[in-house]
């Protein structure tokens, strides 16, 4: 009731020791907390908490725009209503490799199990658009060095994003991600791969995990949980998937309202108000409220 019974480092532990047997994990992106309950609810492994969501949730473009306050805010939120362990975009980490330490840390605060840091320029880009400018190696190994040595937890995954891949070719990936292991990372989430190829390569040029993006309508084909695990990938983010799926059912049913003046012939595309209750634990609170209303202080003391 009210939150995770799982403390934050006890889900990065699991989470660490999980990632270590090999097995692909499955992170869906919650689009809001409740979502993040549907994903545990379902049995995945994991929740993603994707900057695009978050900026769009605010009526923005995922051009960087949102600050670290709103970004670990949002991630706390998603975080404390879940067992599972969350990961979070933290887009270019918000300046400085300096400023990349205080973001871990605060992300940390903010019970995350980990958080992926990319190599664009400032600022950021949708890593599935064209006209992407990644920063040079010295740079982008400064911002992960940061990352690794300010995180309190060592099992907080400190995941290394590369977007080279889009402007400078698959070689260039490779380097990028071999340089970015060196310099710390725990993991790499190569962008914007093209095909089950180049993950394949990805996956020969380092020896951490590594996570696949399927976004859809960007650069990557959609492989399924299979293909993925068959080259080789450890973890797969569907980052916008559900915002998408939701937003496209409210606009569906906006037109129906506009069409129809009710939305009686819907009803069964609707979750029901008991899978709602049931998905917010809404028993629990009745009984932990009906304890509290009863409970008395008994007079005789020794
Ligand atoms: C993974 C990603 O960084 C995100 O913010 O979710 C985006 C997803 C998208 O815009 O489709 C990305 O740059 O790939
Ligand atoms: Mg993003």
């Amino acid at each position: 009731m009210l939150h995770s019974q799982t403390p934050a480092h006890e889900k990065r532990r699991a989470f660490r020791e999980r990632l270590a047997t090999g097995e692909i994990l499955r992170f869906p992106g919650a689009f809001n907390p409740l979502s993040a309950r549907l994903i545990e609810r379902k049995g995945f492994e994991g929740v993603y908490i994707s900057g695009a969501v978050l900026s769009a949730d605010l009526g923005l473009p995922d051009i960087g725009l949102t600050t670290l306050t709103e970004v670990a805010g949002r991630g706390q939120q998603i975080a404390r209503v879940t067992e599972l362990p969350a990961i979070i975009d933290a887009d270019t980490g918000f300046g400085e490799p300096m400023n990349v330490a205080r973001t871990i840390q605060t992300l940390e605060d903010a019970g995350l199990a980990g958080a992926h840091i990319e190599d664009q320029i400032n600022p950021k880009r949708c890593g599935h658009l064209d006209g992407k400018a990644v920063v040079d190696e010295s740079t982008a190994i400064k911002r992960i060095r940061a990352a690794v040595e300010a995180r309190r937890d060592e099992h907080f995954l400190v995941m290394a994003r590369t977007d080279i891949a889009a402007v400078d070719g698959l070689d260039a990936a490779k380097d990028r991600a071999k340089a970015l292991v060196d310099a710390g990372a725990d993991a790499i989430f190569p962008e914007a791969m093209r095909s089950l190829e180049e993950f394949a390569a990805i996956r020969e040029a380092v020896d951490v995990p590594i996570l696949a993006n399927m976004t859809e309508f960007g650069k990557s084909e959609l492989f399924s949980v299979e293909q993925l695990a068959g080259v080789g990938v450890n973890i797969v983010i569907w980052p916008v998937s559900l915002l998408r799926m939701a937003m496209g059912s409210a606009d569906r049913a906006l037109d129906t309202l506009i069409d129809e003046g009710h939305l009686t012939g819907r009803l069964d595309e609707m979750q029901h108000r008991a899978d709602l209750y049931d998905l917010l634990d809404y028993e629990e609170y009745n009984r932990f409220d009906s304890g509290v209303f009863n409970f008395t202080v008994t007079k005789e003391r020794a």
